[in-house]
């Protein structure tokens, strides 16, 4: 491992340009973080963030421009040189081996792993270096079994283990609870504070710059538009900088919808995890036509593994699924019989070919029916492309063109481009989940008007979310899931949010809680704590 001086390096990136073919995704931005702070990074998907740390950490050669440590300008060609002089970033989604334990992930990061381990001296060694962390994490743990805040936690540490005295975080806290957030950014603060890092964090939250950030620097369309102290600000002042004149989508109105025959059912669901360890364990739940059921949950509770069974991407091992009351198991023909969408989590990845044009990721729907193919078997281009274009117009997805590869857009506008696909038919049920995950505001209320645009069309709507703010602006029930099972239900009119942060964090609710008439299925009772033994948990049902 490379040495380095334990103090908090001054990091400037001078007038970088990037290029991509023609299109110029960094125009000469310069931005300057002080030794010791913590310097927020804020722009709208596609402002050029991502392109310009890539540029800082050596992912990307900047076509011009330099990157100054120190005042000494280094070349950075490659990721393995940042980390030399010092440089490490956490990513929005966790990089270590879920498989291998904290202490494995970490001595096996090293620039230099021996071919024969020691690993008491190793773990020696790095109980030591623990004991200068303001983290506690355990190193035995298999990092699997982490929560995610926890997860976050490790990722820094490793950065920290690696002698990193500049961290680039991106978007760090999407991933974790309110409370998780709060106390990473507090300790990176404190470390910044203490002199042991200088920090460059990308983030959408406003609320983050404002209570842990000392300097802001906004891009706009790949320009700096505005940089200085944080104190001079206003989320007002931020928010102008970042979308300019573009027009933000107002609330959509929530129509009163009849909300009669049940769309979707969920009876007595349980699936496994990978692992093949109980992840989702007896889950009830209906909605009806014109209707958003929210879910909640910390992340790792089930709700992924619920949504995948629900998309046709992980079996179920008992329980049954019904779409307008017929059995349902999320076949292709099923989903376009019963016109049931999904807009998954990671997108790129679970519901995208990324080598693949954004105009042929528009059309994965019906690229076999018409107008896309023609006699069966001939793909209509000219008509894929017509139909990719009006999507994009339509939900302002930035791209350089239908025929551009999906994976080069950036995180949000792949999200606009799923959304577009999946909301611009005839929709009865929507199964959505976290769908505004690394979005700007701006983004996150024209996603948020899209979803209840549907509903008051009369889509039943099924949102899976780990944040609770969007949950209790959207939904029209919110249940809370925790260890695998439906534990709590309630209107957000009626929401105490000491019960749901309780129940999100697995804890028994109060013994005042309502429990529902039937001990069954969360559908209809307006405030209500669903003791675990009255889930299917322990009685599954028939497998599907
Ligand atoms: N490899 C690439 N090839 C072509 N264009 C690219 C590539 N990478 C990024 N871009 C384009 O550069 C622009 C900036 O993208 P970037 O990912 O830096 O935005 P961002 O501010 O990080 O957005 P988000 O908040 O959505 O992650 C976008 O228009 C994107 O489509």
């Amino acid at each position: 491992m490379t040495a380095a001086p334990p103090v908090a390096p001054a990091l400037e990136a001078v007038a970088i340009t990037k290029r991509f073919g023609a299109f110029t995704a960094l125009d000469a931005v310069t931005l300057k973080v002080r030794p010791g702070t913590v310097h927020a990074l804020l722009g709208e998907n596609g402002a050029g963030k991502s392109t310009l740390v890539k540029c800082i950490m050596g992912f990307y050669r900047p076509d011009e421009g330099a990157v100054v440590v120190d005042n000494h300008e280094v070349a950075i060609g490659n990721p393995r040189v940042a980390q030399k002089h010092g440089l490490g970033m956490v990513y929005q989604h966790f990089t270590l081996v879920p498989r291998m334990t904290v202490l494995e992930n970490l001595v096996m990061a090293r620039a230099e792993v021996p071919g024969l381990i020691d690993w008491a001296a190793e773990r020696a060694a790095l109980t030591d270096f623990m004991r200068t962390m303001p983290f506690a994490v355990d190193l035995d743990a298999p990092v699997a079994t982490l929560a995610a805040g926890d997860k976050q936690k490790a990722e820094i540490v490793k950065q920290l283990y690696l002698k990193a005295r500049f961290l680039i975080l991106d978007e760090p806290t999407s991933v974790l609870t309110p409370d998780e957030a709060d106390e990473t950014l507090g300790l990176i603060r404190g470390m910044a504070r203490a002199g042991r890092l200088s920090v460059l964090i990308i983030t959408h939250k406003f609320r983050e710059v404002m209570a842990f950030a000392d300097d802001v620097s906004v891009l706009r369309r790949g320009r700096l538009t505005g940089s200085g102290l944080v104190a001079g600000h206003t989320p007002d002042t931020l928010a102008r900088l970042m979308i300019g004149d573009t027009a933000v989508a107002a609330p959509a109105a929530r129509a009163a919808t009849p909300q009669t025959d049940v769309r979707l059912e969920v009876v007595g669901l349980h699936a496994q995890d990978d692992a093949g360890n109980p992840a989702v364990r007896g889950v009830d739940v209906r909605v009806r036509a014109g209707e958003i059921v929210g879910v909640a949950g910390v992340s790792g509770n089930g709700q992924v593994e619920l949504v995948q069974v629900l998309a046709g991407q992980r079996p179920a091992s008992a329980g049954a699924l019904r779409v307008h009351g017929a059995p349902y198991t999320a076949t292709r023909a099923e989903m376009r019989r019963h016109k049931v969408f999904s807009l998954p989590e990671e997108p790129l990845k679970s519901a995208c070919v990324p080598g693949m044009s954004v105009a042929e990721n528009m059309a994965f729907r019906n690229f076999d029916q018409p107008p896309f193919a023609r006699g069966g078997w001939w793909l209509d281009t000219g008509a894929m492309r017509k139909a990719a274009l009006a999507l994009i117009d339509r939900y302002r997805v930035k791209t350089n063109g239908p025929e551009a590869a999906i994976a080069t857009l950036s995180g949000g506008n792949v999200q606009r481009a799923v959304l577009a696909r999946e909301l611009s038919g005839d929709v009865s049920v929507l199964i959505v989940a976290n769908p505004v995950f690394g979005l700007d505001f701006a983004a996150v209320a024209d996603i948020h008007a899209q979803i209840v645009e549907a509903r008051n069309r009369g889509t039943a709507v099924l949102l899976v979310s780990e944040d609770l703010d969007e949950l209790l602006e959207l939904s029209d029930r919110l249940l809370v899931m925790s260890h695998g099972r439906i534990v709590h239900e309630t209107t957000p009119a009626s929401a105490d949010l000491t019960v749901i942060g309780r129940c999100m964090a697995g804890h028994a609710a109060p013994a005042a809680a309502h429990t529902p008439p039937n001990g069954r299925t969360a559908e209809t009772t307006p405030a209500a704590t669903i003791p675990a033994e009255t889930t299917h948990a322990d009685h599954p049902s028939p497998a599907l």
